[in-house]
């Protein structure tokens, strides 16, 4: 007897903690994941690199369509200039739609997958078996980011960090297509009083309860 995909969907604002959050969950669950703003970086990258502007739709759909779904270099697309980018042409339809649908045919492969993202429990899956919502303050998402860089080697100014967060997240929140928000059936998850682990534990009883329901 064949099972129908198991399909976790995960979202919420950047640095939140979601692609933390998500590879957990896929490796407790023996799920796939996807981090599909690698996809709409990959987008972005592919612009910035043959210097083409990042605001003509046609040009940005062209670059879409050849995104390869097989594997993302995520060192190589991690700058924070290209989710800034990343974010400019997620605002085209064209774009999301390409990009949507190569994100369903990952989704669909059994025995399933964690989608993380911004609009993958209210568009990508909207029948997903569960849905998260991550989020936590401005504040605590650019500190984790900071860190982070800091951690790498690299050199940030936090306020530079927390402003960059601010303008994506109006951005995200505030464009036609796909704005992020949560689903009207997802569960939220604050995690800006919570660390790695116990936001795993947190997300491991949700699932585990709707799971449970289901049966
Ligand atoms: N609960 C937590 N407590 C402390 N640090 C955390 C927590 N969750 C994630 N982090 C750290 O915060 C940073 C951002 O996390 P992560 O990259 O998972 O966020 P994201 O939402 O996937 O980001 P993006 O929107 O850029 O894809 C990472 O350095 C991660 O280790
Ligand atoms: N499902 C998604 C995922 C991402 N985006 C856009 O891409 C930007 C970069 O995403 P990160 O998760 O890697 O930070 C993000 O700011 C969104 O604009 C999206 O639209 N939908």
């Amino acid at each position: 007897m064949s099972h129908a995909p198991i399909v976790i969907a995960v979202d919420g604002p950047a640095a939140s903690g979601k692609g933390t959050l998500s590879r957990r969950l896929a490796t407790q669950y023996g799920l796939r994941h996807l981090d599909t703003g690698l996809s709409y970086r990959a987008v972005a990258q592919a612009l910035l690199a043959s210097g083409q502007p990042l605001d003509d739709e046609a040009l940005a759909a062209t670059a879409a369509r050849a995104v390869d779904f097989s594997g993302f270099d995520a060192a190589a697309l991690s700058a924070h200039e290209v989710g800034d980018a990343a974010s400019r042409v997620s605002v085209f339809p064209p774009v999301r739609r390409i990009l949507v649908d190569k994100q369903r045919d990952f989704a669909r492969v059994p025995p399933g997958a964690v989608l993380d993202g911004r609009d993958i429990g209210t568009v990508v899956c909207p029948d997903a078996d569960v849905k998260l919502y991550v989020t936590a303050s401005p504040a605590v998402r650019a500190g984790r980011r900071h860190r982070e860089i800091l951690r790498l080697g690299g050199q940030a100014e936090y306020e530079a960090i927390l402003a960059d967060i601010e303008r994506r997240d109006a951005r995200d929140m505030g464009r036609a297509d796909s704005p992020l928000r949560p689903a009207d059936d997802a569960h939220l998850l604050d995690t800006s009083q919570m660390s790695i682990e116990a936001a795993f534990l947190a997300a491991c009883a949700i699932i585990d309860a709707a799971r449970a329901g289901k049966n």
